[in-house]
């Protein structure tokens, strides 16, 4: 009841420029902005470039950026992963935080898309501490196990393809130290997961992955309904 009223269009209307859970006209979602939203303008320009582009409702949630963000402050992260970079609004968004010496490895099959931020990254001063690496993110983070990167990570972020969920955050949690944070992306997927179709192999993918974390005694964890909601998973 509660969510419903905060969240009144929770599951739809998914805004263009931003996704969230509470639909684009909401004034309740216009009210969380001005009132929370201290966004670095260079991170506003790449918002409104990206809010042009066909597949602009894939960007994360300006809000949700921001929580990341000062997770990653809170904790004092150096090394940040991640998994499903678009138009590197939150590639862009880590990189801005973390130390001069930090570095974000930033995950994406799609150079295109990269394409559109990179020159927003180096405008902002950052570039030097974004890894970027085209392939499959799979493939990236057995490379980051394979060179001894285990338990070196401080946050992930997993924003990719749905299916491959559960084997992103398995990696993950070898990747990350303890005390480091997982942030999940979509884990409501528009409200699918409260009805997974048989054959919908992203939401089955999402759903199983939010039943195993409610009981991974290896994390604890918050799911928020923030954005398309989002899970923290807290490596113990
Ligand atoms: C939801 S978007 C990411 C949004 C981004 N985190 C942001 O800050 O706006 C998902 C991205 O995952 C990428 N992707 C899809 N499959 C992938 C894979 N197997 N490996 C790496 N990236 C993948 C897509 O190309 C797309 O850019």
């Amino acid at each position: 009841f509660f969510l419903g009223k905060r969240y009144p269009s929770f599951g739809f209307g998914i805004p263009k420029s931003s996704k969230s859970s509470i639909g684009k006209s909401s004034p309740l979602w216009q009210y969380i902005l001005d009132h929370s939203l201290r966004e670095h303008p260079i991170l506003k320009k790449l918002r409104l470039l990206t809010a042009d582009h066909p597949c602009s409702k894939m960007m994360v949630s300006c809000d949700q950026a921001q929580l990341m963000a000062n997770l990653v402050k809170l904790i004092k992260a150096k090394k940040v992963i991640e998994i499903g970079v678009f138009t590197g609004y939150n590639t862009l968004n880590m990189a801005l935080v973390l130390p001069d010496n930090g570095r974000v490895v930033a995950c994406d099959i799609n150079e295109d898309y990269v394409k559109i931020g990179k020159p927003l990254w180096k405008e902002a001063g950052v570039e030097h501490k974004i890894d970027l690496r085209i392939k499959p993110a799979i493939q990236t983070l057995d490379e980051l196990l394979a060179s001894g990167e285990a338990e070196t990570f401080d946050f992930a972020f997993i924003d990719a393809d749905k299916e491959s969920y559960n084997e992103y955050y398995e990696k993950c949690l070898r990747l990350i130290k303890k005390g480091g944070i997982i942030a999940i992306d979509n884990v409501l997927w528009s409200g699918r997961v409260l009805k997974p179709r048989k054959d919908d192999l992203a939401t089955q993918s999402i759903h199983h992955l939010n039943e195993k974390l409610q009981r991974d005694a290896r994390v604890n964890i918050s799911m928020l309904p923030m954005g398309d909601g989002v899970t923290l998973a807290f490596k113990l």
